[in-house]
């Protein structure tokens, strides 16, 4: 009998080794600590002259845009995307309770490759979030169960449509792809950005690539996200009312032979001293599907710039060799 491994389960090969792996008490706290002070050099500040598109789904050009907006920038924001605003809302206030100590909660799991700690916690839920939930509130877990289960529900259709749209602008159909192989990987992460005493010397989350297909990030209306572009830096993602963000991840990358970039992005504090809380869906290929770029992408010579590999083999790697995963895989 064949076992089907589980997204949940490759990362629980790959345990967070660190030497404090609660996060602060940030309630208590009342000046930045050592352990998490980020060195001056970065301002985190933004060149707000540019700012990332804002796809219309109900826009018949929609197709075009969001092909053009993946590879010239690795993200975009979506509007008319059909989600109910007040499930979000829900979402962000249910994310503001401190389950502390619990499963799925703590710290990002980016933390082990930075030299100090990050101003943020965070719960993780991959699959169903019964377990994780009954263990916070034995007796009163039902409406945040439902309102997550809904959630992770629309957040598939939405994923699905955009993933549609994506391969429509690169003229790839599904009968191109091996996909066939299993449901999709996805995880959901509640983050949450305490207000911090001195929020330019402390990080919310530090630059990192997502290890999706696509990402699908709610933030509310604080802003914090910044995406890396080559020749301008840092750019923030301004909140757009109803907006939802959108982000290459690295399979996707991978699938295209680096046309569509997976996007570098991080979270910096509210300067106001806001508590931000933004929810991300990742959604992956099944775990094992092999990826590797489409040969129907790549133009007369050129060469494919990355080994096929497996979801799973590519997450076991993003979780060893966090900087250059891509790298890694290089032909
Ligand atoms: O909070 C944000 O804006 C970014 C979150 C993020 O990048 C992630 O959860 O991977
Ligand atoms: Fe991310």
């Amino acid at each position: 009998m064949t076992t089907t491994t589980t997204l949940a389960q490759v990362y629980r090969e790959h345990p967070i080794h660190l030497r404090d792996i609660i996060p602060l008490d940030f309630n208590s706290i009342r000046s930045v600590p050592d352990s998490h002070v980020w060195p001056i050099s970065d301002d985190f500040s933004s060149d707000h002259q540019l700012m990332v598109p804002i796809i219309d789904l109900k826009d018949p050009n929609a197709v075009k845009l969001a092909g053009h907006a993946c590879k010239t920038w690795g993200a975009f924001q979506v509007i008319n995307h059909g989600i109910h605003l007040n499930l979000l809302e829900e979402t962000k206030m249910k994310a503001l309770r401190e389950p502390a100590g619990a499963t799925g909660y703590g710290l990002a799991r980016i933390s082990p490759f930075f030299p100090k700690y990050m101003w943020h916690e965070g719960f993780t839920i991959m699959d169903s979030p019964t377990d994780h939930a009954r263990a916070l509130w034995p007796t009163d877990n039902a409406r945040f169960c439902d309102v997550i289960e809904r959630y992770q529900k629309q957040m598939k259709v939405l994923a699905e449509k955009l993933t549609d749209l994506i391969l429509e602008s690169l003229a790839i159909f599904r009968e191109d792809l091996n996909w066939d192989v299993g449901s999709p990987s996805t995880a959901l992460q509640l983050n949450s950005y305490p207000p911090c005493p001195n929020p330019n010397r402390a990080m919310g989350l530090a630059p990192h690539t997502d290890t999706s297909f696509l990402t699908i990030l709610y933030q509310g209306s604080i802003s914090g996200l910044q995406i890396f572009k080559q020749g301008a830096g840092w750019i923030s993602m301004l909140p757009v009312t109803g907006a939802l963000v959108v982000n290459v991840g690295d399979l996707l990358h991978i699938l295209t032979n680096a046309r569509f970039p997976s996007v570098l992005h991080r979270a910096v504090l509210n300067q106001e001293g806001s508590h931000r809380v933004s929810v991300a869906y990742f959604y992956g290929l099944p775990i094992e599907c092999s990826v590797s770029p489409l040969l129907k992408l790549l133009d007369s010579g050129e060469n494919p710039r990355y080994r096929p590999v497996t979801v799973k083999e590519y997450v076991d790697i993003k979780s060893k060799y966090f900087e250059e995963p891509l790298t890694s895989i290089r032909i």
